[in-house]
């Protein structure tokens, strides 16, 4: 059987304390909307610790990002420890917007890995091809080196998903055809399955992220191996968000 899906909300550098009520409704809906999944708010960490207060229960929460060190002279950076401290049981690493505007390298990205790990948090380790990748045709080969780089030994279902974003569809309204999904979910599947064995790969969670919205989730999580989504902008809305939760099928028994 698939892996239980998992509906990720990346709120990005979005939301302040006058703006909980989104929150709050996201609770209000999360039992209903997310029977049979496991739903996810990753806010900013200046509102880590009221969100965890407000959705205790009905979501989990992640931090987007944490340093790989467990605590130092790293100013402006975040422990894992520190977002586990909060309360908080995911953290994404490897964001493109990381990766990109941080500088991030793979090797870098494993060494966050493993932090988060030590923390005791599932890590969601992003990947995703630029949009010249994609045009030239070797989206594979970029994705392959990104997942084999970013992901340590020790990969196990529990402390890792693996969420596929494709640089040119995120926050473009832009996303790729459902065969080009299914035949990169299908590609990461074996990769993970030829490193980590057949049964681990079989476990992990693979998420699709880029301009998921309310009307095209159904036919997007529907797709093989595609466990359910990282969204970014539509995750700001609690209605958006509830709609796609309740669009993400169960897996088949
Ligand atoms: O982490 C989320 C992704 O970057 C997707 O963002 P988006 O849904 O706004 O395209």
């Amino acid at each position: 059987m698939a892996p239980k899906p998992l509906i990720a909300g990346n709120w990005k550098m979005n939301g302040r304390l006058r703006e909980l009520t989104e929150l709050e409704a996201i609770a209000a809906g999360a039992a209903e909307a997310g029977a049979g999944k496991d739903l996810l708010i990753c806010p900013p960490a200046t509102i880590l610790s009221a969100s965890v207060g407000l959705l205790a229960g009905k979501t989990a929460i992640g931090g987007q990002d944490c340093h790989a060190e467990k605590c130092g002279a790293h100013t402006g950076d975040i422990a894992a420890e520190m977002i586990a401290d909060l309360g908080a049981t995911y953290v994404i690493v490897g964001h493109s917007e990381r990766r990109g505007e941080h500088q991030e390298t793979d090797a870098k990205v494993r060494a966050k890995v493993e932090a988060a790990w030590r923390a005791g948090l599932v890590a969601i380790v992003c990947i995703g091809e630029s949009e010249e990748d994609h045009e030239a045709g070797g989206k594979l080969d970029v994705l392959g080196r990104q997942l084999s780089g970013s992901l340590p030994d020790g990969v196990s279902a529990a402390n890792t998903v693996v969420a596929y974003e494709p640089i040119w569809a995120i926050g473009s309204g832009r996303t790729p055809t459902t065969a080009d999904v299914a035949e990169v979910h299908g590609f990461l599947r074996e990769a993970l399955s030829e490193r980590f064995g057949a049964e681990v790969a079989g476990g992990i969670r693979l998420l699709y992220g880029g301009s998921v919205k309310p009307d095209n989730a159904a036919e997007l999580l529907a797709v093989e191996n595609v466990d359910g989504a990282l969204i970014g902008g539509a995750s700001l809305k609690a209605e958006d968000f509830i709609a796609i939760c309740r669009a993400c099928p169960l897996p088949a028994e």
